[in-house]
């Protein structure tokens, strides 16, 4: 939006103004979707997005469908206003508070009170000015320049960028803290390239706009479908507006459209978005790191050689040697700041140990970058900075895993370093559901160990890969995995640290549990969840550990059904990890607390507050781990409030996940959930298939929990429909060689059913 400079008032825009968001692909249906729901709420919203995939578009929609939609939408450009007049112009000035105040002027603040204020390319916001936003979004208060007296802010805050907000806060330019502030609700929107479907209904809807309204050929959409759109829908919009005006004709076929689409301007790149690329690079003399860069891009172009190098970059070939040779002064430095870092990182300083590390790097940037000892120095550097920065900003931190990467990919460093590394690249892999990726990370991580004869590594390799193959759905494997390295049916006393500090013992426990029940094995399921409680009453956990028991316990009482306790170990999980951090296994929590919440009778809060764990605590870090599990019980409990089309569209989506990522873990459940929606909104026949798809699918995957459900809704449905004969055959054959023992209520539902078949 650099079309505006300062503030724009629009005095109202009541919920018929709400502006058109043309389109039907998913991707923007989710989108709506989650506008609708964000819209009523006055939390303060981030809206991420590339240039024109209509960031405006959605605040102003929010807005007109908010409880503010009679106060005015008042929108600033952070990135347009000189920063010497930002503070001025967000909170206002009072006379005189400096040369040229002739009068009280108010803010964008005060402007916007009981509407809604706008902050677009909130990246752009001056450092300086951060804590103040910060402020008044915690305590809703801001002040105008010169005044003692506080104002209140009675009105909400979108804010957007097209910029990468959490690569900022992760190189320091955006307040962490103001970034979480914001993103209470963050909307990402997709761009034209990702939802091409629209693409027809858009020149549709900007064609009939036009002062003669235009009409396409199917050619020429098709043509328009397969374009690059790197300005989004405004470049579409554009080129729209330009056929309005320029066109011979408004029949628009191949032929009128294509020279349009041949003198399309060039996507150049300026200079100022050279300059601001360059700007971007790590270290902090931008200066040198700009000239490295062309020196080393010049080399590399030349094929190393100097002459020809010094040449491309217009220099004497001294000039290159020079400035090369004084890239080796820094390794001495570089050791000296390693030292430093590695004192840092051993007294859990993470974050002091972040800045000396970033440090190091720009002088390597500055080394030659080749000599062995550099390299030696490299792994280290890159190996703490990914511990500390993973330690600062969860597993999940992308710059942490590209740290792991890098350092793995220098091809040096001591072999059980090199297995924590990979430990590390495939614990984030898992936890952003990336499965195959993930399983080929574990399988290597056991042939590391396996090589350098490694033995605490090899344990962790093994649950590392029992873990993956749980969630991809092969319960049978994950057993054997376990066995293979001894870790079945662990006592009450075993303990078994792997090289990261990770109780191996109770995490096999909760696999073994979970695996388990999938399998039928439900004896041994109930025997490792009571195992887990009983650590959790007489050992003593690190943290971290006390939370991977807890989750253990509250997963295996959830499928046990066990009401009370996966609402206190759920609760438990969430309190403990809220303490330490620990965001990702809080929202775990959370979501457990949900499923018990809605067991005590209240649905509406349970999906409620499952989603959200789900999509704040977990996602928001990147993860999308338990994404089934997490749709399965949203399902349910949207079922259980009478809420039918949202259950559907939850299973769907969850079946879709778990599609794409072969996240299997879960699949067969989200089966008979979508099919029970689907019956309570009258599909009988699609909840038919569905219910024969899930039946044939926990078959196929061994789930006897799965199958057992699947046959039992079906039985139902059959004996709804006057075949109640065969629906008793096919539950009997479900049953059969199901251990009773210990069996949870599923089992006895289906019990219960086949008797009243019998009765009847
Ligand atoms: N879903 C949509 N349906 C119809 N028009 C849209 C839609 N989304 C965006 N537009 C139109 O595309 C143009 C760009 O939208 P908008 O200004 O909201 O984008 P933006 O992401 O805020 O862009 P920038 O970051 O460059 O400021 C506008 O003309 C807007 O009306």
């Amino acid at each position: 939006m650099g079309k505006r400079t300062l503030a724009r008032l629009t005095p109202q825009a009541a919920p018929e103004g709400a502006p058109d968001m043309v389109g039907s692909s998913s991707a923007l249906q989710r989108v709506r979707s989650l506008i609708d729901k964000i819209a009523p709420t006055d939390r303060p919203l981030l809206i991420l997005g590339e240039t024109g995939t209509g960031k405006e578009v959605v605040a102003r929609r929010i807005h007109a469908l908010s409880g503010y939609a009679e106060g005015p939408f008042v929108d600033v450009n952070c990135g347009a206003i000189p920063e010497s007049l930002v503070e001025s112009e967000l909170f206002g000035h009072v006379k005189g508070a400096f040369t040229g105040a002739s009068a009280y002027r108010p803010g964008t603040f005060s402007q916007a009170t009981k509407g809604t204020l706008f902050l677009d390319e909130i990246g752009e916001l001056p450092v300086a000015l951060q804590p103040k936003l910060l402020r008044v979004l915690e305590t809703r208060l801001f002040r105008p320049v010169g005044s003692a007296e506080p104002l209140h802010f009675e009105g909400r805050i979108i804010a957007a960028t097209h910029r990468d907000l959490r690569a900022m806060v992760a190189e320091g330019s955006f307040r962490e803290d103001l970034y979480y502030r914001l993103a209470v609700f963050t909307v990402e929107l997709p761009t034209l390239e990702q939802r091409r479907g629209d693409i027809p209904d858009l020149v549709r809807h900007f064609a009939l706009r036009q002062p003669r309204p235009l009409s396409f050929s199917p050619a020429a959409l098709s043509l328009l479908r397969q374009q690059p759109w790197p300005g989004n829908i405004r470049q579409l919009r554009n080129l729209i507006d330009q056929l309005g005006v320029l066109a011979e004709t408004p029949e628009i076929g191949l032929a009128v459209l294509e020279p349009f689409l041949a003198h399309a301007p060039e996507p150049r790149l300026r200079e100022d978005e050279i300059a601001e690329a360059l700007l971007r690079l790590p270290g902090d003399d931008k200066l040198l790191a700009a000239e490295n860069l062309l020196i080393d891009h010049a080399l590399a172009r030349c094929d190393g050689n100097k002459s020809a190098a010094a040449k491309v970059l217009g220099v004497s070939r001294k000039v290159i040697e020079r400035r090369l040779k004084s890239r080796d002064a820094p390794l001495q430095r570089m050791r000296d700041l390693l030292d430093d870092a590695r004192l840092l990182v051993d007294s859990a300083r993470y974050r002091e140990a972040i800045v000396t590390l970033r440090r190091c790097l720009k002088l390597q940037g500055e080394g030659d970058g080749e000599g062995e000892e550099e390299a030696l120095l490299l792994f280290d550097v890159y190996r703490l900075l990914g511990i500390s920065l993973r330690s600062v900003n969860g597993w999940l931190c992308a710059e942490a895993q590209d740290c792991y990467q890098a350092a793995l990919n220098l091809g040096r460093g001591d072999p059980l370093e090199r297995a924590h590394l990979q430990f590390g690249i495939w614990g984030a892999q898992l936890m952003a559901l990336d499965l195959v990726k993930a399983r080929a990370s574990a399988q290597d991580m056991i042939q590391h160990a396996l090589s350098q004869s490694l033995g605490d590594a090899l344990g962790d390799a093994y649950v590392a890969l029992a873990n993956t193959l749980f969630w991809l759905g092969d319960a049978e494997e994950a057993l054997a995995c376990l066995a293979r390295c001894q870790l079945l049916g662990v006592d009450r006393t075993e303990e078994r640290l792997g090289g990261q500090g990770i109780d191996l013992a109770n995490l096999a426990l909760t696999l073994e549990g979970l695996a388990a029940f999938r399998l039928g094995s439900f004896a041994q399921a109930r025997k490792a969840l009571a195992m887990l409680v009983r650590r959790l009453e007489t050992q003593r956990f690190h943290a971290f550990n006390h939370a991977l028991t807890l989750q253990g316990a509250a997963w295996l009482s959830c499928l046990f059904e066990e009401r009370e306790a996966t609402g206190t170990h759920g609760s438990a999980l969430e309190t403990l990890s809220r303490e330490y951090g620990f965001t990702f296994y809080q929202g775990v929590g959370q979501i457990f607390r949900g499923i018990h919440e809605g067991w005590e009778g209240e649905p509406g809060v349970a999906e409620a507050v499952i989603q959200e764990g789900y999509d704040t605590l977990l996602v928001r870090r990147g993860g999308r781990l338990f994404h089934s599990f997490q749709a399965w019980h949203r399902a349910l409990a949207l079922l259980a409030a009478g809420r039918s089309q949202e259950a559907l569209a939850a299973a769907d989506l969850g079946v879709e996940v778990a599609m794409q990522t072969q996240d299997r873990a879960y699949l067969g459940e989200l089966l008979v959930v979508r099919a029970r929606a689907r019956r309570a909104l009258g599909e009988e026949e699609e909840a038919c298939q569905d219910l024969y798809g899930a039946l044939s699918t926990a078959q196929a995957l061994g789930s006897v929990a799965a199958r057992v459900e699947a046959a039992t809704a079906l039985a139902q449905v059959l004996r709804e429909t006057g075949r109640a004969a065969a629906g008793t055959e096919l539950l009997t054959r479900a049953l059969r060689g199901v251990a009773l023992s210990e069996a949870p209520p599923l089992v006895q539902r289906a019990l219960a059913l086949l008797a009243t078949d019998a009765d009847h």
